[in-house]
């Protein structure tokens, strides 16, 4: 069982953050999940499938830490497992977000395959949680895009549970997973994300 009232604050935040992050062209044609943590065992997550500018109470269902739904007919996100992969590994993340931009999109198929996007030199590399200062290497893998779900998130917790600094990942020709303490946290990393993308798109087009 999960507190009620701790549910509508995790859903609210994942409404609003499903505006946010649609109005600013992240999110297209019902593309990205979002997810919030209601307790140590359950998650707000959205629903398969709807609208992520739209979202109302009813387009946000609670799932356990196994990806199961908890008093709920619908169906949760079909990348549910990447969601809670992070929330058993980090039991301090309060929120994780998936978005479909451009920049990751496009730039997720630049990485040559076997390799990494390497972030360094940037002031804004301190806008994720615990860096300290641009000197610092980030380290973004580019994993490749499956339907195969739980595949891709025994991918993922194999590789974070080696690397548990390292603030988000791509999938190829998909999009771009973040996490963080809040959700405040987490949209914080994604906007970082955003520009730090752009700026290595840009680098590429000026600097081939
Ligand atoms: C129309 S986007 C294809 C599915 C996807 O990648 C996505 O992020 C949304 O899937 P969901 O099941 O969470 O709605
Ligand atoms: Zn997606």
């Amino acid at each position: 069982m999960f507190d009620v009232t701790r549910y509508a604050t995790a859903a609210q935040s994942v409404i609003e953050a499903g505006r946010f992050l649609y109005d600013r062209g992240w999110s297209p044609a019902t593309s990205s999940n979002y997810s919030a943590r209601i307790d140590a065992e359950h998650v707000a997550i959205t629903v398969s499938g709807r609208h992520k500018g739209k979202l109302a109470t009813d387009d946000v269902m609670v799932v356990d830490l196994h990806g199961r739904a908890v008093q709920s007919q619908c169906k949760s996100s079909a990348e549910t497992l990447l969601h809670t992969v992070i929330y058993r590994l980090f039991p301090d993340v309060g929120a994780v977000l998936h978005t479909h931009s451009v920049k990751a999109t496009v730039l997720s198929r630049l990485v040559p395959p076997g390799e990494a996007l390497e972030l360094e030199g940037y002031e804004l590399q301190k806008a994720f949680n615990g860096v300290q200062t641009h000197e610092g290497r980030l380290t973004i893998p580019v994993f490749d895009n499956t339907q195969d779900i739980p595949a891709l998130a025994e991918q993922t917790r194999l590789w974070f549970d080696e690397h548990r600094a390292q603030p988000g990942y791509l999938i190829r020709g998909h999009g771009l997973y973040t996490w963080g303490q809040t959700m405040d946290d987490c949209l914080r990393h994604i906007e970082a994300f955003e520009f730090l993308l752009e700026c290595e798109l840009e680098t590429m087009r000026v600097r081939p």
